[in-house]
């Protein structure tokens, strides 16, 4: 498109309008057309191997060109100047797959001078193969968020686009060549960020900010921790980058995988479509918990004990507990194979052992290596009597021969992760040995189970225990890895369950998320650069988030009222919302006052979220119910209810239009962190935050009363 020459708002708006129409069409034809190959596929295809490639390839590309009404194609549109230099000379950040042909952007030498690019949230292309809408992943896209009066790229003009329902209402020009520049002052950008939230999260691609654009399209091979307090973003940036790097990196990341690690289900489910409506259908999203999924966890342990099992030296004692499996020689193998004996003395068998020992290698390869090696032997001496090389049927006789395999089960036996842990926990003595100068004798009295089950199949696992059956499977099996992982909540992630997510990213990178001020488990995060010690990413830049988008200033300003409680050093957040209201209210019923307060909140438009120490939930679902206020199921949040009450241990990364927190000192004795947890608490309000309490605020809120 050629810049144009000025014209009347409304005719504007109206051409704009005409080119979103114009590119649902493309879409569409683009849609049908992957939707007829996708019939025709299998009938192409020469095999059923390749036909169900093929299907897949196809369903996954017309899942990607999916429309959804309710957002416009594009919400930008970048005008480049009469002479636009550097922005096109732009090699670095080019995606590893064929792009549509001649789109700019995948092409270093293009000329952007005098054009016009609508940016979205896909590539669109009309029937000739021309550009009608670029992805805001593709390299000159990129000056949509990054250029800046001072640095304008090229750019003469960057559009932003308001709509409604799928529709364009608005749009709003900075002439970047003219010095003018509306940061966050933009009318689009601010309408966004207090647009009232209902249901799940949404992307960002409109209003990415340039200091979350740098993290977004970092390097695949660069690993990075966001320190970014409540509501500035990291959840946000993260996925996005996934998205970015999915563009970007495509074949490779296909293979190797992308995972999102969250804290719940709950998270999850909020966060699940974000992804999908940017186009990336195929990222695995896991909880912590997921990851470790071997055995089905059906006890709980003591505090103590758990936080014991989470400690990073169990994953030395366990370690050393695979170690002391492995054994030396103390017979010689006497083999036969019906026409010869063989005989392998002691002492290639010592240092057979030794020499794959100081290998390394995962246990079970280990076991493998030893038994070749025998075999090898057995294949040498063969060679030598006969003066020919032993066929393969005689190697694997050999291999699988009563007597090698007793050699192997004396010196290097069978190992299951399950059997391990129940091994471990269920005799002191080997207990003793693989913690010795590690664990306390009275540690390892408390490990050690009472009464433990004959078997690890009948054992009732705890969620600890899990985490320590992976770590034995890490040590006996080689885990698959993902090309990227990215993080969320990561403050909270004992040093075992890092070294899970380690084993899983070893030869990837990872994108963590993070607030320490945010931490609540027993093992919470103090120093970034710990947690990145154990997820085997020590050289990862920390990088803060500070500008937040979710809570107004009068909340955040109350909140942060609790951080010199917290300690932990964080940079503060400053609030880009000066909208928004707090109360705080002595009350002398708190049922009938959250009632009140919920029927209030629901005269404005979003969602409620009333928040509690998790053992009065009930009470005020039922209270809610009597007056006939429906409430949600805090994991449905695709339904319709506006209203749910979330115990406070369940709403981290959560975010409600009104929250109302009832009895802060109540979250705050429920646990050893609740503090903390309030702090988490009173962070999720987007718009309004009531508080209703019967006794005494915690110290630092008093005061602020
Ligand atoms: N650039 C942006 N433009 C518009 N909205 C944004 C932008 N960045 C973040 N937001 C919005 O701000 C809210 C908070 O974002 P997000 O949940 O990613 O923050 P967070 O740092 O992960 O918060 P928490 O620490 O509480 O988990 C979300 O509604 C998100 O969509």
């Amino acid at each position: 498109m050629i810049l144009h020459a000025p014209v009347p708002l409304e005719d504007e708006l109206a051409a704009e309008q005409a080119h979103l129409d114009a590119s649902r069409q493309a879409l569409r034809r683009m849609r049908e057309r992957a939707e007829a190959l996708f019939a025709t596929g299998d009938k192409v295809a020469g095999d059923a191997y390749t036909a169900e490639q093929l299907g897949r390839h196809m369903a996954r590309r017309v899942a990607e060109l999916a429309d959804d009404p309710s957002t416009p194609l594009f919400f930008g549109r970048l005008d480049f100047g009469a002479s636009a230099p550097e922005a096109a000379a732009d090699a670095a950040g080019r995606p590893d797959h064929g792009d549509p042909a001649g789109l700019p952007g995948t092409d270093p030498a293009a000329d952007h001078a005098g054009r016009a690019y609508h940016v979205g949230r896909r590539h669109v292309t009309d029937s000739a193969g021309e550009p009608l809408v670029l992805d805001w992943r593709a390299p000159v896209s990129r000056s949509f968020y990054r250029a800046s009066a001072r640095d304008p790229q090229g750019v003469a003009v960057r559009r932003r686009f308001g709509f409604s329902s799928g529709t364009l209402t608005s749009f709003e020009d900075e002439h970047l060549d003219r010095g003018e520049e509306l940061g966050t002052a933009s009318r689009i950008l601010t309408a966004e960020i207090e647009r009232p939230r209902v249901g799940p999260m949404r992307d960002i691609v409109a209003t990415i900010q340039p200091e979350q654009d740098e993290l977004v399209r970092a390097d695949l091979a660069d690993s990075i921790c966001v320190q970014g307090a409540p509501g500035t973003g990291k959840t946000a940036v993260g996925l996005h980058r996934a998205a970015y790097l999915l563009y970007l990196h495509r074949e490779r990341l296909r293979r190797s995988g992308v995972l999102i690690v969250g804290p719940n289900r709950v998270f999850l489910s909020y966060i699940a479509a974000v992804l999908p409506a940017l186009g990336e259908v195929e990222v695995a999203q896991a909880t912590v918990a997921d990851l470790v999924g071997r055995v089905e966890v059906r006890a709980v342990d003591e505090p103590a004990v758990t936080a014991l099992k989470h400690d990073p030296r169990m994953a030395e004692v366990l370690r050393r507990a695979v170690d002391w499996h492995v054994t030396e020689p103390t017979e010689p193998i006497t083999v036969s194979d019906g026409s010869f004996r063989w005989r392998i003395g002691l002492d290639p068998l010592h240092r057979l052992v030794t020499e794959t020992r100081r290998e390394r290698l995962p246990y079970a390869t280990g076991r493998d290596r030893v038994r070749a090696r025998v075999v090898g032997l057995l294949q040498r001496q063969a060679e030598a009597r006969r003066a020919e090389s032993p066929g393969d049927a005689w190697l694997r006789r050999m291999g699988r021969s009563r007597p090698v395999t007793d050699f192997l089960d004396a010196v290097w036996p069978a190992l299951t992760p399950e059997g391990l842990v129940h091994r471990l926990l269920a005799d002191p003595e080997l207990l003793a040995t693989a913690a010795d100068g590690l664990l306390t004798p009275a540690e390892q009295a408390a490990l050690t189970w009472a009464k433990p089950a004959r078997t690890p199949k009948a054992t009732r696992w705890t969620a600890a225990d899990a985490v320590l059956v992976d770590e034995a499977a890490g040590l006996i099996e080689r885990p698959t890895g993902f090309g990227h992982v990215v993080v969320d909540e990561a403050q909270d992630l004992s040093p075992m369950q890092c070294r899970a997510i380690a084993r899983r990213s070893e030869h990837g990178s990872l994108t963590l998320l993070g607030d320490l001020a945010q931490g609540t488990a027993p093992w919470a995060a103090t120093d970034w650069r710990e947690t990145l010690a154990h997820l085997g990413k020590p050289d990862a830049v920390v990088v803060p988030l500070t500008v937040g988008f979710r809570v107004p200033a009068a909340v955040v300003a109350f909140a942060n009222r609790l951080l010199p409680l917290l300690a932990v050093d964080v940079p503060p957040a400053v609030s880009l919302r000066h909208d928004g209201t707090l109360d705080v209210r002595a009350v002398t019923d708190l049922a009938a006052a959250t009632v009140a307060e919920v029927r209030a909140a629901l005269g404005h438009a979003g969602s409620v979220g009333v928040i509690a120490a998790d053992d009065a939930v009930d009470e005020l679902r039922a209270a809610l119910a009597t007056a006939g206020v429906p409430t949600g199921d805090p994991e449905d949040v695709e339904a319709a209810a506006r209203v749910t009450v979330v115990p406070a241990t369940g709403v981290k990364g959560l975010e409600y239009d009104h929250v109302v927190v009832v009895e802060p000192s109540a979250i705050v004795a429920a646990e050893p962190r609740g503090l903390h947890r309030l702090y988490v608490v009173l962070t999720r309000a987007v718009s309004r935050l009531t508080v209703l309490h019967t006794v005494p605020l915690p110290a630092p809120l008093a005061d602020a009363g």
